[in-house]
């Protein structure tokens, strides 16, 4: 007979301390980073009353406090003393600090400081770039009166200059004796008026006296003190604090799953239905439905409603969205069935329901605020790959804050990119598309709508249109040719890096093509010019790789501060190069290039193209559209040099397969990015607006559904193929509106450069081991290693190479 055995469950009593342990740590945790801070940080505004006379001391820490500043509106004359050794009350000094500072032309404006021996000053001005250079920072040490300064007199007999003025962002000095300074800043600027940020910072810690003057006003003083927090120091004290608590939460074990039996007796029954496993976790296919997570209870009717089982079959998993009250509370196929019914009713809320959203599947858990970022590695293109291959070809992701369309199939691509490409054809809004692409104007990160249309007809018609690529056809013949040349200096065997010889040659190409001048290999003048030229595409291609935390964690920007401010001074220098490029065109109109190919106005350079469109049209051709449009030329050679890795010549059939079945292989776009402006149906599934789309040409290109061995080398398979596209199955231009403009420029090249070197060449691998294929880190697609291999003229073409030295 069947009896009760009564079990202890062996781990409650020390979970109930446990678990009352982790709720204190929660408290406790804000508790401990909130005292941490009002005792030793100063963090945001402190408002004083202070009568007339009176004086108050501080002490700020230099670990914590970054910088201090007083604000009197009232204009009272208060005054602000800093120190680096505790002083004496009654030391006098007089000391202010302003923060944003408007210096006329040819006009200065300073402050009066006293420091005292020892301590250091480091001071910061920040304006606009092209201002800095006009913009003269002085520390002079003694009174003086600042009218009487010009800008260049720094020097003069009853001034004691602590330094030469000093351009720049910055400077610093240590103070030799206790004494009034002047710091002034000049501005040699003919024209404007500069707005400029000077910050003092003191990298010592600091005794900070605030005095009000004896003038009788018997009012109270409002005065302000703003501590500038130094923030990594509170983040990491506080990522520090966090991990304590976590560690100290998983040694008590408040972590572990079975301490959702709280609230249960300290004994149970086990009955003969309990089961002898303990119950699989069910998956949902996305993670949703926090408010019912939060319920935390584990009664027998709520496990199945924790389980996130449809709340009427019991059977399907709950897979769709009810608007407006946003429940998922049932699979899609019990939705539809209400929404057919009379009551139309969310079962949990019995709100009215209006729609219903049935949302691509997603991988479980999605994490709170990191949604799916847990899941990435490198090469992303591979992850997402495994992630479709796993959970379908349709899915839903987050990436953070991001809603992600993750599409890996031809059909899904298909519907994405032909019947909803409208749709589609928007471009995510990345931090880098802030910066390097003018704001989102340029052609490849603007948004959808008439200035992109703008662009791409301009692109389409006037720059890469067939007439002006086969009028500009000699210079790619020309620039291969002087690649030919520098191969055939060795008669025997020599060791050539592909990758460097295949990127020259397509910078040169593109730097003809927009300016009428060449920076790489033979004949190349403008020093200067040139290394900054090499310094801009070496710093583009290193930024290009990296991926901004602020794209899809917002709140964590500041992390990613650095990259930015580096892609700012990126943007900053190849805007001015490009600038400086439009200028020359324009003091020279028809002979700006090195070149004089262009010199008798037969063939255009693109930016003389764009100069005379901005004759007849100059509002909309600004300088800045046309810089933004030569930019956006210059990337893509960039990253082309990697596809280009083998064989043969433009119009035989052979070479055709052969780049396609390389393309295949190894996609320059590998995941195309596109973002939704409306909501839609892809796959049966919901998309919200404002979801960006990732089609992962990589997967489809790579499937071993579609592809017969498809990381095989097999050029025959495309044999009969008209063109570079075979359906959404390959597409490494990608499709539809946005797909790539420079198609035909790049297959043209691709096919002269390729075709020329196998036929004027022999090449052989420069070791014993096979070339090493394995890709890189980057969104482009890079080869890992360099392309190394050996190369001699052959035999039979010697002559006619002979002929073109
Ligand atoms: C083998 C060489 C190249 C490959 C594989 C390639 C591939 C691509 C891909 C996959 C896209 C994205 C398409 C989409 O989002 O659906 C793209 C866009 C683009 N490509 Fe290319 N490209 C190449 C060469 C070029 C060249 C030579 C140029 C110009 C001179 C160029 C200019 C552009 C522009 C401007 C866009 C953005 C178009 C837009 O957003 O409207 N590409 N390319």
């Amino acid at each position: 007979m069947y009896r009760p055995v009564l079990t202890p469950l062996r781990h409650h009593h020390p979970q109930r301390w446990q678990e009352s342990g982790a709720r204190l740590l929660t408290p406790l945790t804000i508790w401990i980073c909130v005292s941490v801070t009002l005792r030793f940080g100063y963090y945001g505004n402190r408002h004083m009353v202070l009568g007339p006379s009176s004086s108050r001391l501080f002490e700020a820490s230099s670990v914590f406090v970054k910088q201090i500043e007083a604000r009197d509106d009232a204009k009272k004359g208060v005054y602000l003393y800093g120190f680096s050794e505790k002083p004496e009350l009654s030391l006098e000094t007089n000391w202010s600090v302003s923060n944003y500072v408007i210096v006329g032309s040819y006009s200065r404006k300073g402050f009066s400081l006293w420091l005292n021996k020892g301590s250091r000053i480091r001071m910061r001005w920040e304006a606009h770039t092209s201002s800095l250079s006009q913009l003269q920072v002085s520390l002079i040490k003694g009174e003086r009166d600042f009218e009487t300064l010009l800008p260049t007199s720094t020097s003069s007999s009853d001034v004691q200059a602590l330094n030469e003025p000093t351009k720049g962002r910055e400077a610093e000095y240590t103070i030799e004796e206790d004494d009034k300074y002047y710091v002034g800043i000049v501005n040699a600027n003919p024209r404007s008026i500069i707005m400029c940020r000077l910050s003092l910072l003191f990298p010592n810690t600091q005794f900070i006296i605030v005095n009000t003057p004896n003038n009788g006003d018997l009012g109270g003083w409002y005065i302000e003190l703003s501590f500038v927090a130094r923030v990594l120091t509170y983040v990491t004290i506080l990522g520090f604090v966090v991990i304590f608590i976590l560690l100290l939460m998983k040694y008590l074990g408040a972590c572990d799953t079975e301490s959702t039996y709280v609230g249960e007796p300290s004994v149970r029954e086990i009955t003969e239905t309990d089961p002898l496993m303990r119950e699989k976790p069910f998956r949902l296919p996305y993670g949703t439905g926090e408010e019912d997570q939060e319920s935390g209870s584990s009664s027998s009717s709520e496990d199945l409603y924790d389980g996130k089982i449809c709340v009427i079959c019991y059977d399907e998993p709950r897979n769709c969205f009810f608007v407006p009250c946003g429940h998922c509370a049932t699979c899609y196929d019990c939705a539809q069935r209400i929404m057919d019914g009379e009551n139309k009713m969310c079962p949990i809320c019995r709100r009215l329901i209006h729609k219903v959203l049935n949302l691509p599947p997603s991988p479980f858990p999605t994490l709170p605020i990191l949604g799916h970022l847990y899941l990435l590695r490198k090469p992303l293109y591979r992850t997402l790959a495994q992630i479709s291959a796993r959970y379908g070809p349709v899915l839903y992701l987050r990436f953070g804050s991001r809603r992600v369309l993750l599409v890996s199939s031809p059909t899904a691509a298909e519907e994405c990119l032909a019947k909803n490409d409208v749709v589609f054809a928007n471009r995510p809004r990345l931090i880098a598309g802030k910066h390097l692409g003018y704001n989102y104007t340029t052609l490849p990160w603007s948004s959808y709508g008439q200035h992109w249309r703008n662009l791409r007809r301009i692109s389409s018609l006037e720059i890469l249109s067939s007439h002006r690529l086969q009028m500009l056809s000699s210079i790619r013949a020309d620039e291969v040719r002087s690649v030919i040349r520098r191969l055939f200096r060795a008669s025997e065997y020599q060791t050539v890096d592909m990758k460097i010889l295949f990127f020259e040659l397509m910078l040169n190409v593109m730097m003809r093509m927009i300016a009428g001048k060449r920076y790489y290999g033979e004949n190349v003048e403008e020093v200067e010019e040139t290394r900054r030229f090499r310094g801009i595409v070496e710093e583009s291609l290193r930024l290009g790789d990296t991926t901004n935390i602020g794209d899809f964690l917002p709140f964590l920007r500041w992390v990613g501060l650095g990259l930015e401010k580096k892609l700012m001074a990126l943007q900053e220098n190849r805007d001015g190069f490009m600038q400086e490029l439009i200028e020359q065109h324009r003091s020279v109109p028809n002979g700006a290039g090195s070149n004089d190919e262009f010199a008798e106005g037969k063939k255009k350079t693109l930016i003389q193209v764009l100069l005379s469109l901005q004759e007849t049209e100059p509002n909309y051709y600004t300088d800045e559209i046309i810089r933004g449009l030569m930019l956006n030329e210059i990337d893509k050679k960039v990253g082309q040099n990697r596809l280009v890795n083998e064989m043969d010549i433009a119009d035989l059939p052979y070479l055709r397969c052969i780049i396609n079945e390389t393309l295949r292989l190894y996609p320059q776009g590998p995941l195309l990015p596109h973002e939704s402006s409306e909501d839609c149906m892809v796959g049966g599934f919901h998309v919200p607006r404002g979801t960006m789309l990732l089609v992962n040409v990589w997967a489809i290109q790579n499937d071993p559904n579609i592809w017969e061995d498809p990381r095989e080398f097999k050029p025959e398979r495309f044999e009969g193929l008209e063109g570079g596209r075979d359906g959404f199955k390959l597409m490494p231009f990608g499709s539809g509106r946005r797909g790539c403009p420079g198609e035909g420029l790049a297959m043209r090249m691709v096919g002269l450069a390729l075709g020329s070197l196998i036929q004027c060449f022999d090449w052989k691998r420069a070791g014993k081991e096979m070339v090493d294929m394995r890709e890189g880190t980057g969104l482009t697609l890079p080869k890992a290693q360099p392309l190394m291999v050996r190369s001699r003229p052959r035999p039979s073409m010697v002559n006619l190479l002979s002929q073109i030295m």
